[in-house]
Formats: C-alpha cells, sequence, structure tokens
C-alpha cells in the first residue's frame, strides 16, 4: 500500500482528510464533485483518455511478455531447446520496448493534463478569491486558504484527473491479469482470488489505524507550521522582547509532538509492508503447493505455473490501488466541498447589467458625494454607518476625521466599491458609483491604505505595481515626486533592489513614499489616504508630508486621519461619530482649520445637543453635518444641503441628512507644492 516515501505522504494525507471528515464535511458526493469540476477537465480529456489506452497498451505487453517467459520456460529452460529461446527472446524483447514507451507516453501525457487541470483550477479559485471583497481573505487564517488552494485542489484532481485515469488502467489491468491468470487454470484463478478479500480485510484494518496517526501527523504539522509562521513573522519583536529562548523551546515541543506522529506512521507503514507480504507468501506457496500436485499429475507445466504466479503478482498490486480509491473519494469530497465553499461564495459586489465606464474617456473630475449613505457588514447586527452624507468637490481636499471604530476606513471601502451601501448612494462626478465598471471606478480612485502594502519585488516593481507599462523615465520621475529617490540611488542595486518580505527592508517612511510614488504615477483623479502618517513619527512624518502634499495637488482628496495636526491648513474637515447604540443620532463636523490645525482634537468638539466645545483655532470655520433621528429629520432638512441644496430639496425632503452649512472654507494654502 505504501510503496515510496511521496506515497506514504500522500496516503496520509488522504487518510487524514478522511479522519477529520466530520470537520471538513465531505458531505459531496462523488457526482456532484464531477459535476462541479468535470468542466475543468475540458481541453484535457483527450490527454487523460491517451493515457487510459496507453498504461492498457503497457498492461498488454506486461500479459504478452508474461506468456512468453512461461513458453520460454516450458519451450526452452525444460526441454533446453537453445534453437527455440531466439524468437520468444527477441518478441519479449520488443513487448518490453512498446511497454516502456506507452509507459513513459501515458504517465507523460497524464501527468501533463494533470498538471494542466491543477493550474486551471487554481487559477479559476484564486481568480474566484480576487473577486471577493478582501475581507474574505482576512477573516480566514491564511494556512487554511493555502491549503485550501493547494491540498484540497490537488486532491480534487486525484480523482477527476489523474485519479480517474489511475482507477481505469487498474480496473483493466486487474481484469486483464486475472482473465490471463484464468485461461491458465480457472480452477487455481478462482481459489486465488478467494484470498483477494484478505488483503482488504488487512488494509481496512491498518487504515483505521492509519487513520488516526495521519490525523495526528497533520495536526501537528499544522501547529509546528504555525509556530514557524508566527516566530518567522514576529521575528523583530521575538528579539525585542528576549523570546528566542522561548519560541525555540515552543517549536521543539510542537517538533517532538510532530516527530511522534511521524513514528506512529513509519511504525505502521513498516508493519503493513510485511503483514501484506505474508499474504502473499500464502498465496504463493498455496499455489505452488497446488501448482506442484498439478504438474506431478500432467495437468500443468512449469511455464504455466511461474506466468500464473507472475500475474497474480501483478493482478494484486492492481486491486490494492482500486481498494484506495475510497481513500481518493474521500479526499477529494473533503477538498471539493471547500473548494466549493469559495466558488459559492458570491461576491459582494459585481458590476450592474450596462454599467458604463467612469468619467470621459476614463478619466472622471473627481467630484465625490456620499448621499445619506448607510452601511451594516454583514453578519454584523450594528450598522456601521447611518445617513452619512458629504461631497467632495473635484480637486478639494477633505479631512475625515472620527473615533477608531467609527467608519472613516469603511468609507474608503464603499468608494472603491468593495462593498455597496445598504441605503443611500455614493456619487462620482454625479454618477452612482454602482452603475459604473468597478474597474473604471477603481482606475480612478487610488487609496493609500493605512498599512503600506509592498510587494516582495523590487523598488521599480512595486512603484509601477499600478501602471506596469509605465516607462522607466515614468517610475524615476513619480519616485522624486515621493521623495524616494534619493534614498533609492543609495540602495545597492537602485531601483533593482528587493524590497524584502512586505517591504520589511525598507523604513516606514520609505515604505509609505514608494507607496506614494505609486499612487502618482498612477495619477487617478480621486485620492483617498487612509492614516498616512500611522506609525511615523514626528521626523518621518514631515519627510512624507511633502511628497504627500504634491501627490494631492489637483486631486480630489480624502484624507482620513486622528490626528488633525496633519490636516493641512484650509482642508475641510468632517468628523464621524460612530452610530450610537441605542439611539439613531448622528453627528459629524465639518470645519476649515485657520492657518494651523488645532493641536487637539478634543478643541473641536461639539456635543450632539450643540453645546460647543470652542474650536482652538479662532480662524476655524466650521459646518456641522448632522444624520438626525426621524423627529428631527425635518429640522435637519430646513438646514439644507452641504453642496447641492436644490437636488436634495427635490429628493425626499423630510428625509433629508441635515446640514448646517459654516463659514465657507477659506482659501487652501496647501495648494500644490510648485
Ligand atoms: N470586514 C469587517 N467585517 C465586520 N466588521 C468590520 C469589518 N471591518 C471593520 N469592521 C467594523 O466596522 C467598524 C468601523 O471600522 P473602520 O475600520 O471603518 O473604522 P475606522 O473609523 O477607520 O477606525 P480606525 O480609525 O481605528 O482605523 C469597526 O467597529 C470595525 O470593527
Amino acid at each position: 500500500m505504501v510503496n515510496t516515501p511521496r506515497e506514504g505522504r500522500r496516503l496520509s494525507r488522504r487518510l487524514s482528510f478522511v479522519a477529520s471528515g466530520r470537520e471538513l464535511a465531505p458531505a459531496i458526493t462523488l457526482r456532484r464533485t464531477f459535476r462541479e469540476f468535470w468542466p475543468d477537465t475540458r481541453g484535457l480529456r483527450r490527454l487523460f483518455a491517451a493515457g487510459v489506452v496507453l498504461a492498457i497498451v503497457a498492461a498488454l505487453c506486461e500479459v504478452a511478455a508474461i506468456r512468453l517467459f512461461g513458453h520460454i520456460t516450458d519451450e526452452v529452460l525444460a526441454t533446453r531447446e537453445l534453437g527455440a529461446f531466439w524468437v520468444p527472446a527477441v518478441s519479449w524483447l520488443g513487448l518490453a520496448a512498446v511497454a516502456g514507451v506507452a509507459s513513459f507516453a501515458g504517465s507523460y501525457v497524464t501527468a501533463l493534463g494533470a498538471e494542466r487541470f491543477l493550474l486551471g483550477l487554481r487559477d479559476r479559485v484564486f481568480a474566484h478569491i480576487q473577486k471577493l471583497a478582501p475581507d474574505f481573505s482576512e477573516k480566514r487564517r491564511l494556512g487554511d486558504l493555502m491549503a485550501r488552494l493547494t491540498d484540497d485542489v490537488e486532491a480534487i484532481e486525484e480523482l477527476v484527473g489523474s485519479g480517474l485515469v489511475k482507477a481505469l488502467t487498474a480496473a483493466a489491468g486487474a481484469v486483464f491479469f486475472a482473465g490471463a491468470a484464468f485461461l491458465i487454470r480457472w480452477d487455481l484463478a478462482l481459489v486465488t482470488f478467494a484470498l483477494i478479500p484478505a488483503f482488504l480485510l488487512v488494509s481496512r484494518a491498518f487504515a483505521a489505524r492509519f487513520r488516526t496517526a495521519a490525523a495526528r501527523e497533520r495536526y501537528s504539522n499544522g501547529a509546528m507550521n504555525s509556530v514557524l509562521e508566527e516566530g518567522l513573522a514576529n521575528q523583530p519583536l521575538v528579539q525585542a522582547y528576549n523570546r528566542q529562548p522561548a519560541e525555540a523551546r515552543r517549536l521543539h515541543t510542537e517538533g517532538r509532538t510532530w516527530l511522534r506522529a511521524n513514528m506512529a506512521q513509519a511504525w505502521l507503514s513498516g508493519l503493513y509492508g510485511p503483514a501484506v507480504q505474508v499474504i502473499e507468501t500464502v498465496c504463493l506457496i498455496v499455489i505452488l503447493g497446488v501448482g506442484a500436485w498439478e504438474i506431478a499429475a500432467g495437468r500443468l507445466t512449469i511455464g504455466g505455473l511461474l506466468a500464473f504466479a507472475a500475474y497474480l503478482a501483478l493482478l494484486y498490486p492492481a486491486v490494492q490501488s482500486l481498494g484506495e480509491l475510497a481513500l481518493t473519494v474521500s479526499e477529494a469530497a473533503a477538498g471539493s466541498d471547500r473548494i466549493i465553499e469559495i466558488l459559492r461564495t458570491k461576491p459582494a459586489v459585481t458590476d450592474a447589467p450596462g454599467a458604463v465606464a467612469a468619467g470621459t474617456r476614463g478619466r472622471c473630475r473627481g467630484r465625490v458625494d456620499f448621499e445619506r449613505v448607510g452601511f451594516t457588514y454583514p453578519g454584523r447586527g450594528r450598522p456601521v454607518l447611518r445617513e452619512v452624507s458629504f461631497a467632495a468637490e473635484p480637486g478639494e481636499l477633505l479631512v475625515l476625521t472620527g473615533p477608531s471604530g467609527a467608519g472613516k476606513s469603511t468609507l474608503a471601502k464603499l468608494l472603491l466599491r468593495f462593498y455597496d451601501p445598504d441605503a443611500g448612494r455614493i456619487l462620482l462626478d454625479g454618477a452612482d458609483i454602482r452603475g459604473l465598471t468597478r474597474e473604471s471606478l477603481r482606475a480612478n480612485v487610488t487609496v493609500l491604505h493605512q498599512e503600506t502594502l509592498l510587494f516582495s519585488g523590487s523598488v521599480r516593481d512595486n512603484i509601477a505595481y499600478g501602471r506596469p507599462d509605465a516607462s522607466h523615465d515614468e517610475v524615476i520621475k513619480a519616485a522624486e515626486a515621493a521623495g524616494v529617490h534619493d534614498f533609492v540611488k543609495l540602495l545597492p542595486q537602485g531601483y533593482d533592489t528587493p524590497v524584502g518580505q512586505r517591504g520589511r527592508l525598507l523604513s516606514g517612511g520609505q515604505r509609505q513614499r514608494i507607496a506614494i510614488a505609486r499612487a502618482i504615477l498612477r495619477d487617478a483623479p480621486v485620492l483617498v489616504l487612509d492614516e498616512p502618517m500611522s506609525g511615523l513619527d514626528e521626523t518621518m512624518a514631515t519627510q512624507v508630508m511633502q511628497p504627500l502634499r504634491r501627490l494631492m495637488a489637483g486631486r480630489t482628496t480624502i484624507l482620513i486621519t486622528h490626528d488633525l495636526r496633519h490636516a493641512p491648513e484650509g482642508a475641510r474637515i468632517v468628523e464621524l461619530e460612530p452610530v450610537p447604540r441605542e439611539s439613531r443620532l448622528r453627528l459629524k463636523r465639518i470645519g476649515t482649520p485657520a492657518r494651523r490645525p488645532a493641536p487637539s482634537r478634543d478643541a473641536h468638539h461639539e456635543t450632539a445637543s450643540g453645546a460647543a466645545r470652542q474650536p482652538a483655532s479662532p480662524g476655524m470655520a466650521r459646518q456641522v453635518v448632522s444624520s438626525v433621528s426621524p423627529s428631527d429629520r425635518m429640522c435637519g432638512a430646513q438646514q439644507g444641503t452641504l453642496s447641492d441644496p436644490g437636488r436634495h430639496a427635490a429628493g425626499a425632503p423630510d428625509a433629508l441628512h441635515g446640514v448646517r452649512q459654516g463659514t465657507a472654507p477659506g482659501p487652501r494654502d496647501d495648494s500644490p507644492e510648485s
């Protein structure tokens, strides 16, 4: 059953799937697995069919070769007639050559089909995950998703692709070898066939123990990998906190558990081989005993007996291989369950039928409107946003502030259409973004995420990520504008220097500036900066501020920040407060800081009832926007709207989001750095 270490690993994976079948819920039938994944074999079926045909040719050659072996034994060895040797010997050689070529070609085309199937299915699942909101991956353990894209996809292939080929060829081989043995002596064949259940019984007895051992191995392997992954990913933390010995101990403990689980498996595989061998020996002795009796009685030749034994030696592995099919099915069922779960997850948003491209010739002016937007994350009872309205004019800088968890980053996700709002709408240049193609929408909106996201490629790759066709000069220009060029020049390989895993070979400020260069190169008219200064100290923040201003110049910018010290002068400020637990009251404020933003956000606060905490800066211009409970709505409506009173008033005046227009924003002095 377990012949090579690779097969052993495969078997343990297979058995562990069976063992943990309950959690993995292989409630999927064989038919359903085939129905779901058979279409993935389109274009590959000829390869698999060729694999079956070639494997059958090889098996037939083996049947014929054994026949020749019997013939040589009887006609040459027993009679000592050397002259009768050459023809069968050359034929045997010819058969061996044909079998070798057929076997090689069969394995090759089957492997080609299998690898292409894996490639196609993995691409399909990965492409589907990319269509889902990023939260889909973020909510899951990365290791689990990786296992689905590798082990589970492979398990499906082993059933639907190469597994099917293997099953068909094993079945054909079993029929040929059994048939050939039957032709030599049908009564002797029946005796030996009667011993086949003994193989199945031993397999069954071992499988149960193997299953437990394999499940332990898989579990401890997962635990060990987690320790490794965490230890390596958090290496700076481990070293800074002097936790190296503790981490080493943790790994050693998990490693020892894994070792014990592996030894249990090794013990079982070691025992299984001799157990099967005992049965095979029993079979052989029975055959030899009965054969000797039959030879003495003149009813069987020595060549016939040896050929008979050779057929049985090939028949038993074929039968075992068919027996293992049940394990392949279990594994594939569990794997397909997990893959189907991904494939059946519907994207939170899709392009509407008839969706159009944003803007004129793909580029919009950059006006953004949030109109009474309400949103609750799927599976969450409480809304994150309720009746949020504000607008940003083309080229305007709007600072979005508010306490942690108020939903600021969620607004960015809605603007990118990772989700659609449950209520209200978001407009880009006056067009509801639900009517735009997601590709064109996202081409017009660049988000700089709170955590700088870099790939492990070179500096150049990371800058050009949003525009892979950018020329070298364009990359350098963007890098210069972002203040990247000077430090890149000092790197050992310049723009070709690898930035390391998630850009960890660079400082936080350098990473951030590369992300700014990437955004500059992308040149989208709308920009969302989500806490661009987070994690940067004062000096770094100052260094990043200059390139940021260049990036913001001429673009509609929504700057999300807790820290109003980073709000450029003259910027309009929108404050978002969390949706209160009980009341439907929601308050947000818009203001314009004076020459310098207030040092403390508290200085801007004003209570919902209107009892103002005075702004620290005397020149602060302020608008108050409030989304109010139904009884307050009229009051809100009377206050007008932020930017287009006519449009809102013409809509549903009694449900309007209340806006109190403050002093007009002062002149912006964060204008593009020239
Ligand atoms: N994918 C998600 N699924 C469910 N809830 C989420 C998800 N993402 C965020 N939330 C919740 O939504 C609320 C708003 O989160 P969001 O990240 O928008 O806040 P924020 O104002 O940007 O906070 P911070 O300033 O700390 O970044 C939080 O309570 C958060 O727990």
